[in-house]
């Protein structure tokens, strides 16, 4: 038997497909360690992989697309009553990555009853309940003796945690708080999981001690009897109804009417509330937003998968998929050979190994702040804030176009929910507004970056912490882009950072001129908004190929080395022609310079074509996990495509009760009144 390098390769494939795969130059498990951060890693998400093929219990009973909502979560629960079961002859214990997986496997990407009770429940209880309030619920928590989400978000405010309208007001007589929603604007809605599954919520809400409002604090609240499920007195709670996909989940609502908890439900890590009603503030005004820093943190890796998802459906579709001629006297081509369509889909692939190398990084970090912030060192919050907070918007709008791209690129086919993209699309589009609106969050980032531009402009520099050292640099006075021998990527750096730091200093020169000129401080920031999320933005993505050029620079396997470079050369030069406007707008880059970054753009285009498939194959997922006709990895598309369609239920009988009833007397009428 031939070992090839891409070992997705089986006997009695579509032999388009294997044709593609025979020509990758690399190894794509050795890829997958690199995608998967260790080898270890990328080998036990096989093993659980296989593990799941051989359980039938675990698999989907029908597709995803055939069931209503009701079955879905009905399917989604019995599946995963079973892997709390076998949890442990599947993955390993408390292994979140495993469990991340075994999770996209069997419940998929539509949600399930325990999502935010893993995403969200838990982390707030690990990082903001004291150990005597974690060994009376964590423990639970953990062995799913209980269901628990993260309640903040109210129907009429979800960005602005000031003016969240639930109050949690201190009696100090009985030593409880009173949980209230004074209207119906002020109701608990979206968090997911709250509707029906959940037995009791982190819940966010202002805390009034004695008259005075100490902002938003996070409460441990039941919200159902333990044994019937039911809602206890003074709740109200409800599902929100179907969402553009994600309807696993039930999104819930939520409302108390004078609902009383002990004082000791307050989270106690960082802050106290002592039984007189003293307040004992916290070492960061900002701690107990950690359960939403812990979903930014992650998320960034969440939306790399599901691009690539989209990914791996369109270029395994596209190898497949034949239409039209380049060479008139030739059969038809794979689509994949049309430039356009390389162009659609390489550059994406490109930023789905940014977005997961950067995605790693700043897991890193993050765990790095939250050992910090357990010994009280708060120091770092600041900027693993400002760094998510922009990773989380530009990620999640890139991964949402990156989709789309790949949708329409799958042509009509692309339109069926066979291909499970508009799912896809749609579950990892809510990433652009939960854990906080993108623009918002991208003027959090604005702050902390006017906050740097303002140390440059006063002769500070040496202040900068690393990830904005860039902005008190001299940039050369253009780019050395196509000017040096150099092939490295050190003048592509070089120019983004000059970019990322006009822009900045530029927004933020506008915003401290319109104060100068009189407006006052939110006005100017208003007024200068655009400009500094555009800052930004250059920003982040400079980060992202920073981050990419330190992973390349990382590898030792010569073969992964040389695609991941190609990569990375179509990743920098797409990005700068892609925000050519403000490298032209000063003249640090020429039009002729453009016009090289053209040319490279192309030239790797091709370079890559013959790796296309081994890069998304490297990506490891099974045809469980991307629940796609198109996207199979045998490449059998059309006579399963055939097979899906006559599994429609519309196709269980040959006359739809709606013909009958409405469709036939409607006819024959017509005809009657012809007679
Ligand atoms: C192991 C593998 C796992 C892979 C996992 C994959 C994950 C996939 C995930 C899928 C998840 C799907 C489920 C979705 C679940 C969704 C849940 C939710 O959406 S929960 C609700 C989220 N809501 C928000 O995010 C609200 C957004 N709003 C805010 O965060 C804040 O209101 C605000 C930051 C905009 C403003 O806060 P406010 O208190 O009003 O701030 P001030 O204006 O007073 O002060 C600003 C000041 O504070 C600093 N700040 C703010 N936040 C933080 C922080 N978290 N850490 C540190 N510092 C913070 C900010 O920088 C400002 O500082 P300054 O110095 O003044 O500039
Ligand atoms: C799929 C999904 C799951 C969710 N899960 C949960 C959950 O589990 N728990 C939970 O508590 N919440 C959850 N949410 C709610 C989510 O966190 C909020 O919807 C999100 O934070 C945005 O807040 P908002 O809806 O108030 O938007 P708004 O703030 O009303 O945004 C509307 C528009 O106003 C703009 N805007 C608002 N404020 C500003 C500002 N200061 N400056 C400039 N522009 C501004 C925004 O950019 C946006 O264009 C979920 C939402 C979704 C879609």
């Amino acid at each position: 038997m031939v070992h090839h390098q891409n070992k997705a390769i089986r006997e009695g494939d579509n032999p388009d497909l294997t044709a593609e795969r025979v020509t990758g130059t690399f190894d794509t498990h050795s890829m997958a360690a690199q995608i998967y951060n260790s080898e270890a890693h990328a080998r036990r998400r096989r093993e659980i992989t296989e593990i799941i093929a051989k359980r039938p219990e675990l698999h989907d009973t029908k597709p995803f697309p055939f069931m209503t909502r009701e079955e879905k979560i009905l399917e989604s629960s019995r599946k995963l009553t079973l892997i709390t079961k076998h949890m442990n002859e599947i993955i390993e214990p408390n292994n979140s990555n495993e469990m991340f997986h075994l999770n996209n496997e069997v419940l998929g990407i539509e949600g399930h009853p325990m999502a935010l009770h893993g995403i969200m429940f838990i982390p707030a209880l690990t990082a903001q309940a004291s150990e005597e309030q974690q060994k009376k619920w964590l423990t639970r928590a953990i062995n799913r003796e209980i269901v628990g989400t993260y309640a903040q978000t109210e129907l009429g405010h979800g960005t602005n945690l000031q003016n969240l309208e639930t109050t949690a007001t201190y009696d100090v007589a009985t030593q409880e708080f009173v949980l209230h929603t004074p209207t119906i604007t002020g109701l608990k809605w979206w968090p997911g999981n709250l509707g029906k599954s959940s037995n009791y919520a982190v819940v966010v809400a202002l805390m009034f001690i004695k008259g005075k409002n100490y902002g938003p604090h996070t409460f441990m609240v039941p919200l159902r009897d333990e044994k019937t499920h039911q809602p206890l007195k003074g709740i109200t709670i409800g599902d929100i109804g179907p969402k553009i996909a994600y309807n696993v989940t039930d999104n819930g609502f939520l409302g108390f009417d004078h609902y009383r908890i002990p004082r000791t439900n307050l989270l106690m890590r960082h802050t106290r509330v002592e039984p007189d009603g003293t307040y004992v503030k916290p070492p960061h005004a900002k701690i107990n937003y950690s359960a939403m820093v812990h979903v930014r943190s992650h998320m960034i890796t969440g939306q790399a998968i599901m691009l690539s998802y989209a990914l791996t459906i369109a270029t395994r579709y596209s190898s497949v998929r034949r239409q039209g001629q380049i060479d008139t006297t030739q059969p038809e081509v794979k689509v994949l050979e049309y430039q356009t369509q390389q162009h659609r889909l390489f550059p994406y692939i490109a930023r789905a190994y940014a977005f997961v190398f950067a995605g790693a990084e700043t897991v890193k970090l993050y765990e790095r702040v939250l050992e910090e912030v357990a010994t009280g060192n708060v120091s770092l919050m600041a900027d693993l804030h400002a760094l998510t907070s922009g990773l989380k918007s530009v990620v999640s709008h890139y991964t949402a176009q990156g989709i789309e791209q790949a949708r329409m690129a799958c042509g009509g086919h692309g339109y069926s929910q066979a291909s499970y993209m508009s799912e896809i699309f749609g579950v990892a589009v809510g990433g652009c507004t939960y854990e906080g609106e993108n623009m918002v969050m991208l003027l959090q980032l604005a702050r902390y970056l006017v906050k740097s531009a303002s140390l440059v402009k006063t002769g500070q520099s040496s202040k900068l912490g690393p990830l904005v050292a860039y902005l008190g640099a001299k940039s050369d006075s253009t780019s050395l882009i196509d000017r040096t021998p150099t092939t490295g990527f050190a003048e592509y750096v070089k120019t983004f950072q000059h970019i990322a730091r006009r822009q900045t200093l530029k927004a933020a020169d506008k915003f401290f001129g319109l104060m100068e000129k009189g407006e006052k401080r939110p006005i100017a920031w208003n007024k200068s908004s655009v400009e500094l999320n555009r800052a930004s933005r250059l920003h982040t993505r400079l980060y992202i190929v920073e981050a990419f050029v330190r992973r390349v620079e990382e590898v030792a396997d010569p073969r992964l080395k040389e695609v991941l470079t190609d990569l990375l050369h179509l990743h920098v030069n797409y990005e700068l022609l892609d925000m050519s406007t403000y490298a032209l707008e000063d003249g640090f880059v020429s039009s002729s310079q453009l016009d090289y970054v053209r040319d490279q753009l192309y030239f790797y285009l091709a370079k890559i074509r013959p790796n296309a498939v081994s890069l998304v194959d490297s990506w490891e997922f099974s045809d469980q996990e991307l629940r796609s006709v198109l996207g199979r990895r045998d490449g059998h598309v059309y006579e399963n495509l055939f097979a899906w369609a006559k599994a429609s239920p519309l196709n269980k009988t040959d006359v739809l009760p709606s013909v009958d009833k409405y469709l036939k007397p409607l006819m024959e009428s017509a005809r009657a009144s012809k007679l």
